[in-house]
C-alpha cells in the first residue's frame, strides 16, 4: 500500500502538484489519466523519490523506491551498455540472480546490442523487462502502451493482469482510454495538479463519455473542414 496526503510539488513558481490526497492498495490497478501538463510524471516521479516535495508519501516497504519499478515514457541508458548488462545491473541491486536472462526475454530483444542504440519501442520493452526481473512490489508505468506494437500491447496487458493476480500495487498512466479501461480497478482524473474524479470500473464508461463531450465541444467545427 502507499498513502501519499497533502503531497504538493513546485517547480519555481509553477505549482504543478495541489495537495494531493490518494492511496494506492495492493492488488489493484490505478490508472492516471490528464490533459498533457496535468502533473502525472510528477506525481510518479515524486513516489518514486526523484523529486522532493512537501508532504507525505508512505508505504509498509521502506523506502519506497527499494521496492518499486518505475517505467518511464523515454527509458533512459547510458551509452556502451548491452541490454543483458542493463537487466543484470537492476537485478543486482536488487541482489537477484537470474540464471538464464534469455529464457526470460519474453519481447524477442536483441540482447547483446547497446541498449541506447534501441528503438523507441524496444527502450520500454527492455526497462519493463527488467523492472519486471527484479520482483518488485509495486510498478508505476508512465505510458506503457505508446510507442510499442500492437504485440507487446496485448502481452503489456497481460502482464498488468497478471500483477494484480500477484497482489502487486500497479499505477498506469495512459492517454488512451481503453487501454486503461482494459486493466485498472479504479480511474483518477487529474487536471491541473489536482484530482478532479475517481471512478471505479462500473462508471468507466460514462466517464470515457464525459470526457469526450468535456475535451471536443465545438472545437472540430471551428476548423471549418469542408
Ligand atoms: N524538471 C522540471 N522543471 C520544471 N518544470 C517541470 C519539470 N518537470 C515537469 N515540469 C512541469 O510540470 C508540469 C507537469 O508536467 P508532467 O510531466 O508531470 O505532466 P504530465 O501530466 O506527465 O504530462 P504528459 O501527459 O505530457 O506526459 C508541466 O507544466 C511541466 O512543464
Amino acid at each position: 500500500m502507499i498513502i501519499v496526503r497533502n503531497l504538493s510539488k513546485q517547480y519555481g513558481r509553477n505549482e504543478v502538484l495541489k495537495n494531493i490526497n490518494i492511496q494506492f492498495d495492493k492488488g489493484k490497478v490505478y490508472g492516471i489519466v490528464g490533459e498533457n501538463g496535468a502533473g502525472k510524471t510528477t506525481l510518479f516521479r515524486c513516489i518514486a523519490g526523484l523529486e522532493d516535495y512537501a508532504g507525505e508519501i508512505s508505504s509498509i516497504q521502506n523506502p519506497i523506491k527499494n521496492y518499486l519499478g518505475l517505467l518511464l515514457t523515454e527509458p533512459f541508458f547510458f551509452q556502451k551498455i548491452t541490454g543483458k548488462e542493463y537487466i543484470q545491473l537492476l537485478c543486482n541491486a536488487r541482489n537477484i540472480k537470474i540464471a538464464d536472462i534469455q529464457e526470460r526475454n519474453i519481447f524477442d530483444l536483441p540482447l547483446n546490442q547497446y541498449a541506447s542504440t534501441y528503438s523507441t519501442g524496444m527502450k520500454k520493452k527492455l526497462a519493463l523487462t527488467a523492472i519486471l526481473l527484479q520482483g518488485n512490489d509495486y510498478f508505476i508505468l508512465d505510458e506503457p502502451f505508446n510507442g510499442v506494437d500492437i504485440q507487446s500491447n496485448i502481452i503489456i496487458t497481460e502482464i498488468i493482469h497478471k500483477l494484480k493476480a500477484l497482489d502487486k500495487t500497479v499505477i498506469i498512466s495512459s492517454h488512451i482510454f481503453s487501454t486503461l479501461s482494459d486493466t485498472c480497478d479504479e480511474i483518477h482524473l487529474l487536471s491541473n495538479g489536482s484530482f478532479i474524479k475517481s471512478v471505479q470500473k462500473a462508471d468507466f464508461a460514462a466517464l470515457e463519455t464525459e470526457m469526450k463531450q468535456m475535451t471536443i465541444g465545438n472545437k472540430i467545427e471551428k476548423l471549418g473542414l469542408t
